[in-house]
């Protein structure tokens, strides 16, 4: 396995500490980072070098590319690259120096000219520091428009000797594709795969930076697939890939709509913006076909907008959808169920996942397979068995008598329904630990603590990436939103500051048969605490609170 590139992105993180544990039921206990001492940013992961790159490059004139931007060059140069990152120029690169929200990318066209860059495309207010430097410059309107399509062009079109199946939706985009991809491998198909946790390409995984790379990456990404044997490719689209062009360059041939809830609203200016984002997949720029969800209300909307053929599917009964599942039977390892297609298939599938939603996702999976042309039940059969997916309801098991997972939701949506998912499968009670990103969206930490309150047994309310903010008053904002619940209606909310105090003080209020969830992280390998990127995994100091408690209720038991 070769991993690459640190999960610098969106939500970092930070190293398990043991704290002294929990406070009493009920209470407000506000536990100070333990951690925060004693780690260095030198814990960090190492800066990542760029996304790999093709071995067999072939050149391009950029002559050539300069007559598709309609711009002259007098240059007689060839290029066997593209990247948007000057730290990442390898000889012969086209730099993109893309002006950006915060910095100009021409601010660092020295060292894109150190690293060997044969040419500059950039915008007016870049091209003269990048001629500056003597190198070839392309100046556009828009250099981040045309990027995509100049990289798709560099590295000779790869997507089209690829199935191209792009999913996107507020959630279950990672866990379809891992299904897809287990989908396509039981076909017999060679497939890659893009998205949050990594990206795959044969047996080699490399750790993602973002959801959707940018497209200078991801066209050499293809590329890489192509020269190592991959026939098709399962990715995850985010909204902001389709705002800011990381997907120019495609056409997928499914494009898969899982729901829409309020997210990134950093980032979008409202629900509508946010949905024309993923609406804009959907038309014939993007995609020759459509896999819709008519369970979810934008979902419906779509299937009637979309200008692209669309099959649509439901895991609720819709009797409008052309794939149904049926006999739906739900379990804390999985479901089962039969999906009913519109030529009166009947395949039998198991999510290979616990929770209603999973049955959404496995459905989703078993359409897009089936609209690919695969056969139904070959590709529901792979999907079964998938193994799992990174920190997607992940199990984890030390012999306790109680379920204990950990699960990457991190938004109201998301968090609502896994505890109810959880309290479809479980008797016992539910203690979730939960916290909210700093310096990210504000407006969903209220609600997120209010839904940890309505729908848990105990919230235990920590840290989650708190970044440049104090985590204390993240923790406030959503503790007010806890308190917005009727007494009667909430369970017992705690706060420990600190998370792996927190994770401790939920798993000693574990009694068998019942659920600690940990929310939040999923895959994810470092917190991020006042700018400084410690490791932490939830899943090995969940793993480490359990056995400790277990190796203390053993000591107990021996000495009474
Ligand atoms: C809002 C957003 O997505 N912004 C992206 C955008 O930033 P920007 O245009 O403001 O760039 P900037 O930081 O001002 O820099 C300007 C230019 O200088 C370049 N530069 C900068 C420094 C340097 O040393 N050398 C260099 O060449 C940068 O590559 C960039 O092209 O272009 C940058 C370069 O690619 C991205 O890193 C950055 O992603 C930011 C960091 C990010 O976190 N984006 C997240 C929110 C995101 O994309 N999330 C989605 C959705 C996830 C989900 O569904 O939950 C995703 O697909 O991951
Ligand atoms: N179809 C679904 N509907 C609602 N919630 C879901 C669905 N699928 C997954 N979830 C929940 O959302 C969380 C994130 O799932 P997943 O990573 O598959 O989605 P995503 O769209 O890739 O999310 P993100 O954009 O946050 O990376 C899961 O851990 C689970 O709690």
């Amino acid at each position: 396995m070769t991993t690459i590139t640190p999960d610098s992105g969106n939500r970092p993180g930070d190293r398990p500490s043991f704290s002294p544990a929990p406070g009493a039921p009920g209470t407000l206990t506000a536990v100070p980072h333990a951690d925060q001492s004693r780690s260095t940013q030198q814990d960090a992961p190492a800066k990542h070098p760029g996304a790999p790159r093709p071995d067999r490059p072939r050149p391009t004139k950029l002559a050539e590319l300069a007559a598709r931007l309609g711009v002259q060059t007098q240059s007689a140069a060839e290029v066997t690259g593209i990247t948007h990152d000057s730290r990442a120029v390898r000889p012969g690169d086209v730099y993109a120096a893309l002006p950006g929200a915060r910095l100009h990318g021409a601010d660092f066209v020295a060292q894109a000219a150190d690293l060997g860059a044969a040419a500059v495309l950039t915008d007016e207010t870049g091209a003269e520091r990048a001629a500056a430097t003597g190198l070839p410059v392309l100046a556009t309107e828009d250099p981040r428009g045309r990027m995509g399509e100049l990289a798709a062009e560099i590295y000779g079109h790869p997507g089209n000797d690829l199935l191209q199946i792009g999913i996107t939706g507020t959630s279950g985009k990672t866990t379809t594709a891992y299904l897809v991809e287990g989908g396509l491998k039981a076909a017999g198909r060679s497939p890659g795969l893009i998205g949050t946790v990594e990206m795959r390409i044969g047996d080699e995984r490399i750790k993602s930076e973002r959801t959707t790379p940018e497209a200078t990456d991801l066209q050499a990404l293809f590329a890489v697939m192509r020269e190592r044997g991959a026939d098709s490719v399962a990715m995850e689209v985010s909204s902001h890939a389709l705002v800011l062009g990381r997907v120019d360059g495609c056409v997928f041939d499914i494009a898969v709509f899982n729901n829409l809830s309020p997210e990134h609203m950093e980032f979008h200016s409202d629900m509508e913006d946010y949905f024309q984002a993923k609406a804009q997949l959907f038309t014939p720029r993007r995609s020759k076909e459509a896999v819709v969800n008519l369970d979810d209300d934008y979902g419906r909307r779509l299937a009637g907008e979309a200008t692209v053929p669309v099959t649509t599917f439901s895991a609720e009964g819709h009797p409008d959808a052309d794939w149904r599942a049926e006999d739906v039977e739900v379990g804390t390892h999985g479901s089962t169920f039969t999906a009913v297609g519109p030529g009166g298939e009947r395949v039998r599938a198991q999510a290979p996942l616990p929770g209603p939603f999973n049955v959404a996702n496995t459905l989703a999976a078993v359409v897009t397979l089936a609209v690919a042309g695969l056969d139904p039940q070959t590709a529901a059969d792979g999907i079964a068995a998938v193994p799992g997916v990174p920190g997607r309801l992940e199990r984890v098991d030390a012999g306790q008598p109680y379920l204990a997972v950990v699960d990457y939701a991190h938004k109201t949506d998301a968090v609502e329904s896994v505890l109810r998912s959880l309290r479809k499968v479980t008797e016992g009670k539910i203690h979730i630990v939960l916290g909210c990103g700093g310096d990210r969206d504000r407006t969903k930490r209220g609600p997120m603590g209010a839904a940890a309150a309505r729908l848990a047994d105990t919230a235990v309310l920590t840290s989650d990436n708190p970044r440049g903010e104090d985590p204390l008053a993240i923790l406030a904002t959503m503790l007010a939103g806890a308190a917005e619940v009727p007494i009667h209606e909430r369970g017992d909310v705690v706060v420990h500051e600190d998370r792996a105090a927190a994770i401790a003080a939920a798993v000693a209020r574990a009694e068998p048969g019942d659920t600690v969830l940990v929310a939040g992280k999923g895959h994810e390998q470092g917190q991020d605490i006042a700018g400084v990127v410690r490791p932490f995994d939830d899943r090995q100091v969940l793993r480490a609170a359990i056995e400790r408690s277990l190796s203390g209720a053993a000591v107990k038991n021996s000495q009474g």
